[in-house]
């Protein structure tokens, strides 16, 4: 048993804020000093419902914006695992056909657990199992922005599909629940993925931490 219990650390905000660059961007910068065993990022979308037993145009017509279409129970349990000295398989999950697909993968107990996703404040239980809270707030025009070009060309969709499913359910889902789980964050923050000072600070706070860990 390690003498450190895992720092969890969730990355929220809306739909192409920039949640995984921000998180990618930390792993690259601190992959060489922590090794495999130190940094991981777990990504909320691999907790989408299955839907396996839907057909595909069924599929197509979920609410993927609303709480209900994440399984989170299960990546509450998942987090509590791997505070708990346990490896997890975490789903994979295809958006293209919207389901998850018959791969896991399996993930160890890392010192530093970075989990990024649209509405990972907005559950209380969740919000219980992290130790930073983190909100991008970058404009949603913005986002949407980058969201259709990234759907478009990495997710199989149409400029109209993106339009459609934007206007019925991300933006409203969005003023709904995502926004205002900003109050729960402990660091908010603006301009995106590639805000240096940001960036740094929260590798500030991660040495610190590992600093204790070595300590203990
Ligand atoms: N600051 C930025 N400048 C330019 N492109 C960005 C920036 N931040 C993110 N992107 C791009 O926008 C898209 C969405 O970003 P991503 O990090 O995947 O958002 P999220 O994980 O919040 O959905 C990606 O294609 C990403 O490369
Ligand atoms: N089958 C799916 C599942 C999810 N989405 C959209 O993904 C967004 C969340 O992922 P980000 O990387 O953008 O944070 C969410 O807004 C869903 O609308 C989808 O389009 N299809």
């Amino acid at each position: 048993m390690p003498n450190w219990k895992p720092t969890v650390i969730a990355i929220a905000g809306a739909s192409a804020s920039g949640k995984t660059l921000f998180a990618k961007t930390i792993y690259r910068e601190l992959i060489d000093e922590l090794g495999e065993e130190g940094i991981v990022i777990i990504n909320e979308d691999a907790y989408y419902r299955d839907q396996s037993h839907l057909a595909l145009a069924e599929r197509e017509n979920t609410n993927y914006d609303h709480p209900n279409a994440f399984e989170h129970e299960l990546l509450s349990q998942h987090i509590t695992a791997l505070c708990n000295n346990e490896a997890v398989e975490v789903p994979q999950y295809c958006y293209k056909t919207h389901t998850r697909t018959d791969e896991t993968t399996a993930i160890s107990p890392k010192r530093i657990i970075l989990v990024e996703g649209i509405l990972l404040l907005n559950n209380p239980d969740l919000r219980d199992r992290f130790d930073i809270k983190i909100y991008m707030d970058t404009p949603l025009d913005i986002c949407l922005l980058r969201r259709i070009s990234r759907d478009v060309n990495e997710r199989g969709r149409s400029v109209d599909s993106v339009t459609k499913q934007y206007l019925s359910t991300v933006r409203p889902m969005f003023y709904q629940f995502v926004e205002p789980s900003k109050q729960w964050a402990d660091l908010v923050i603006t301009r995106g993925g590639k805000n240096r000072i940001a960036l740094d600070v929260v590798k500030a706070n991660i040495h610190q931490i590992l600093q204790k860990h070595l300590k203990e």
